[in-house]
């Protein structure tokens, strides 16, 4: 099937199935204009840009040895949020079927009246149109960001742990977002837990739930937030903070799917994406035996970088502009800009606090000012003539990880060929890469 005309931004189902009278009436009474893809030759789905879509995968009549090429089809359409039509039939013996009902955000059960099917593909656009461009959140136009995004957008498609790291307000929980929203996850849920800020004796049960009775105060059974976040993505922020069994326990999910809740010792199958992020070295955790290795390696899987704020040059200025515009529209201040002092002080502060701290500047400035331009002095910042400039060593290593990584690029990520461009030896490529971590396996 093939559609093409020159509207532009229609919302359109595409009903893999048969839709009865009624639903054809609920789509078009609801403005939605209906594809059909039928059973026994999906052979392709005309999509075109701008058009808003939603797959309803009709169960009902489909027959199993249509199963595996619905799935493929499904699969080569990952951007499609999906609801399943009569998903109560047996999947035991279906994977392919397992995996069309995974990615399902809603599973409608037949008969279905108009109006939830109405509501569950209302909820199912309001749901993309609150995730659409979550990768824009990630303001920025310096090259570190332009990196930065499109490794989200490569670490996006593939289903592998990542490990974001970087000092503390650079937009790492930001960035897993983004990861989450770009990856064929986006339609099951995120769950971030802040590892650091859980309660040590709590953290095993908020994490892989406990049964009933487990301990005193527990009286009824409680799922964990990896099985909460089943079929979805699970970040975990300051993971160097988890204690020694829940490692243990992680690692177990991680390697083989399955969790136990606290005071059961009954395996549960959970399937998520782990995203973990760390302001600490986790290395040296792992050295000084705070953080097991295997655990370390099996998250260590992808590494994003975010870079810190004083090395993104012009984004300082564009993001201090951004959270001056949002802020206006929420609330009536007569700052409508930065005097060029301002500016330079911006530039030339060292943002231990990244893009909190530049948020939280603006925001105060913006109530306390009564001019029209807000000065270095509002933002409480320093006459940028008497400041220390932005640390040298800091910009000599971003300089030296962008040499390096510029010269792989040009060259294919062969490390002879970079070692030659750049005039050092194979094994400074090698060591260079390990300092500025660089995974040439994910970069390939
Ligand atoms: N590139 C960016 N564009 C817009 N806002 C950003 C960006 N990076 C971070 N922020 C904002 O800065 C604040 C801190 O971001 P976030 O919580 O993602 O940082 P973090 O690195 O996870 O911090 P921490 O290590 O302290 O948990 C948030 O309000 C976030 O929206």
């Amino acid at each position: 099937m093939d559609v093409s005309n020159n509207e532009v931004g229609r919302c359109c189902v595409v009903w893999f199935g048969q839709p009865g009278s009624m639903e054809r009436s609920t789509l078009a009474a609801g403005g939605w204009q209906l594809r059909v893809v039928a059973g026994d030759a999906p052979a392709r789905i005309g999509l075109r840009g701008g058009d808003r879509v939603i797959g309803l995968v009709d169960l009902r009549a489909l027959t199993d040895e249509q199963v595996a090429p619905l799935a493929r089809l499904l699969e080569a359409h990952s951007e499609l949020p999906l609801i399943a039509l009569d998903g109560s039939r047996a999947v035991e013996h279906h994977p392919a079927l397992e995996r069309i009902l995974a990615r399902c955000g809603e599973r409608l059960v037949s008969p279905v009246n108009p109006a939830q099917l109405a509501q569950a593909l209302a909820a199912c656009e309001r749901n993309r149109a609150d995730n659409a461009g979550d990768i824009e959140r990630l303001v920025g136009a310096s090259r570190p960001m332009l990196e930065v995004r499109a490794t989200v957008h490569r670490y996006a498609r593939v289903d592998l742990p990542v490990l974001i790291t970087g000092e503390t307000g650079t937009g790492k929980e930001l960035a897993a977002r983004a990861l989450h929203d770009l990856s064929a996850r986006r339609w099951r849920p995120f769950v971030a837990v802040n590892c650091g800020a859980l309660s040590p004796s709590l953290v095993q049960s908020e994490l892989f739930g406990h049964e009933r009775g487990a301990f005193t105060g527990a009286n009824a059974r409680r799922l964990g937030l990896f099985e909460t976040g089943n079929g979805g993505t699970v970040f975990l922020d300051e993971v160097g903070d988890l204690p020694a069994d829940a490692q243990t326990s992680l690692l177990r999910v991680l390697q083989e799917g399955t969790l136990e809740r606290v005071g059961s010792n009954q395996s549960v199958l959970v399937d998520v994406r782990v995203l973990a992020a760390t302001h600490v070295d986790l290395e040296q955790a792992v050295e000084q035996g705070r953080f097991r290795q295997d655990l370390y390696y099996r998250l260590d899987v992808l590494r994003l970088d975010m870079p810190p704020l004083r090395v993104r040059g012009d984004d300082i200025e564009l993001l201090a502009r951004r959270a001056l515009d949002e802020f206006r529209e929420l609330h009536q201040v007569r700052a409508r800009g930065f005097d060029p002092d301002a500016r330079r002080a911006m530039r030339a502060h060292a943002w231990p606090g990244n893009v909190r701290e530049l948020l939280n500047r603006v925001r105060r400035a913006a109530v306390v000012t009564e001019q029209e331009l807000i000065r270095a002095a509002d933002l409480h910042l320093a006459d940028p003539t008497l400041q220390p400039a932005i640390c040298l060593d800091d910009r000599r290593e971003h300089a030296e990880r962008q040499a390096v990584l510029d010269a792989l690029r040009a060259c294919g990520y062969n490390v002879s060929e970079c070692a030659r461009r750049l005039r050092v030896s194979r094994v400074t490529v090698y060591r260079l890469c390990r300092k500025h971590q660089l995974q040439l396996a994910a970069l390939r």
